[in-house]
């Protein structure tokens, strides 16, 4: 039992130390930078300042002690090692194979991977260069223009942050389009803005099965047929990218046109494979090729470096000690960037969908608090918006500030203004403004206590170099770390998600019976909603 850990029971007491301890105390002291190079570390060309923590170094040892008598490393050696760590589905967790370098082995069930990630990941280069250099056209002859992604959940959201943070290095040529939404406004929307000739279509979808993505790619194909591509000409317009070769094939996709990938790959993890056919199309293969070398950097980092130098572990803990010692419900995500700015979205399935559990992988319930909520938006906008909760409200909230260090731009004057609201934003939540700061000031005394800033508010500041695809594939790659080690310590499956399949099944019946269908047995408001959506 987590609870039962010497090191579960440490923490709990040390954190009713910590609780009264005040960072701005902490870093006051004459050894304030020693703090601070104490907790900093380097991994993948990132640098990760986590000082302004509600933290002590004897907190991160206890942290650490956590991890290893709950068994973080061991378990982070069987998910590498190809181990069925999806224990509900029976499946190894090998995205890391995916963006392994030349000659690692990974096995799942026992057999490489290697060779064929490598396949598909050939074909996606050939590919990508054809439709970029106009070599591979449309029916009628004309070089492709747009591209529509197809797909929903990781089939969409890794591809689709992916591409906006390196849309700066987007070939001019091609324009990218994402379509998730079953409303079909997203469609309607897209189609409205391209031509037939001059578009091509990837369908992306694990299972090719899920209502959201068929439904969006039958009315896409219903649309070429309706303006003027022939039946025989779609082959140029639709690629497949699924696990599922005979739900490809039925929906009229030659296999010949549809790039693998393998139920080893959970939806979430899934941007390093044929998922990320739209990312290549976008970027070209040299720079896709950097997005999954910085993923590895990241991986070989994961797998090597001891726990205080572990970014991943690092995270992992701190994430741990705020849910399960302060009892903190949601994490803030403020990526210091327009291009980062789908970057919390990502994350929302990433981490909620993995790690929003409550029973341990024996089936059992949890007695502790597992994922937080995650929730952010890019800075400055959330500066804006709902900073003021963070700096005066009522709850403890950790914010992963996250910044390039250099513009995708060369707007002069701009990105030194975004560093410095970066950077002043920790400071404050850090910092605060007590009411003797603000008396000090001579302000009114009735003025004073809605000055106030709480401060002692905690979080993390990860510097990336630039925006370039090595530092974008390790941010990501660090997170996924992130989760899984959250995961390991909650002793929870990170990669099922039973959950969501319950509102698919109940969505039928009903779907049945917007469209005419008899009627199914509801509770009442349900019943009620849907007899007020028939008219
Ligand atoms: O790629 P698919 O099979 O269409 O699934 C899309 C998404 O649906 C889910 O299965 C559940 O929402 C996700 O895990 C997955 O990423």
């Amino acid at each position: 039992m987590l609870t039962d850990l010497p090191a579960w029971n440490a923490l709990t007491h040390h954190c009713q130390t910590m609780r009264t301890v005040r960072m701005r105390d902490l870093f006051a002291r004459s050894d304030g930078d020693a703090r601070v190079a104490t907790l900093s570390v380097e991994a993948a060309g990132l640098h990760l300042d986590y000082s302004k923590n509600r933290i002590t170094p004897e907190t991160m040892a206890l942290l650490m002690q956590l991890a290893e008598e709950a068994g973080v490393l061991a378990a982070r050696d069987a998910m590498l090692a190809g181990e069925q760590v999806n224990t509900t589905e029976h499946r190894a967790a090998l995205h890391v194979a995916l963006r392994a370098a030349p000659g690692e082995q990974y096995c799942a069930n026992g057999e490489p991977v290697g060779p064929a990630v490598a396949a598909v990941l050939a074909r996606m280069r050939d590919f990508s260069d054809a439709v970029r250099n106009g070599t591979w056209r449309g029916h009628d002859g004309q070089a492709i223009t747009d591209v529509i992604n197809i797909g929903i959940g990781g089939s969409d959201l890794g591809p689709r942050m992916a591409c906006r943070a390196l849309s700066h290095l987007a070939s001019p040529r091609l324009r990218m389009h994402f379509v998730s939404n079953v409303d079909g406004v997203e469609l309607t929307e897209i189609l409205a803005r391209v031509q037939p000739a001059t578009t091509l279509v990837i369908v992306c979808s694990k299972t090719f099965t899920t209502l959201e993505t068929m439904t969006n790619a039958h009315s896409t194909r219903d649309w070429f047929l309706a303006h003027g591509v022939p039946e025989a000409g779609l082959a140029r317009h639709f690629v497949a990218v699924s696990t599922n070769t005979d739900a490809v094939r039925a929906f009229g996709i030659d296999p010949a046109n549809m790039f693998e990938f393998w139920d080893w790959v959970g939806g979430r993890y899934s941007l390093w494979s044929a998922v990320g056919l739209s990312i290549v199309l976008s970027i070209g293969y040299e720079h896709f090729s950097e997005l999954l070398a910085g993923a590895h950097a990241m991986d070989r980092h994961f797998a090597t470096a001891a726990p205080l130098q572990n970014m991943p572990m690092i995270l992992g803990m701190l994430g741990v000690w705020y849910r399960n010692f302060f009892d903190s419900a949601s994490t803030c995500m403020a990526p210091y960037s327009a291009s980062l700015e789908l970057f919390p979205f990502h994350l929302q399935q990433l981490e909620m969908e993995s790690n929003g559990k409550s029973v341990r992988k024996d089936g059992t319930p949890v007695s502790y608090r597992t994922s937080p909520i995650v929730w952010g938006t890019a800075g400055t906008n959330g500066q804006h918006a709902y900073f003021e909760l963070l700096h005066q409200g009522m709850q403890l909230i950790p914010v992963d500030f996250i910044v390039p260090l250099k513009a995708p731009h060369t707007l002069p004057g701009h990105h030194a203004k975004v560093l410095a609201n970066c950077f002043a934003q920790g400071e404050a939540l850090m910092h605060g403004r007590t009411l003797d700061d603000i008396t000090a000031q001579g302000v009114e005394p009735e003025l004073a206590p809605h000055l106030a800033c709480r401060g002692n508010q905690p979080s993390n500041t990860l510097l990336l170099p630039a925006l370039t695809p090595h530092a974008v594939g390790a941010l990501v790659a660090l997170y996924e770390h992130r989760t899984f080690v959250q995961g390991a310590i909650w002793n929870i499956n990170s990669f099922d998600q039973w959950g969501v399949e319950l509102g698919k099944v109940l969505a039928k019946p009903i779907l049945e019976e917007l469209n005419g269908g008899a009627s199914h047995p509801h509770d009442a408001s349900t019943a009620a909603l849907i007899r007020r959506a028939r008219g």
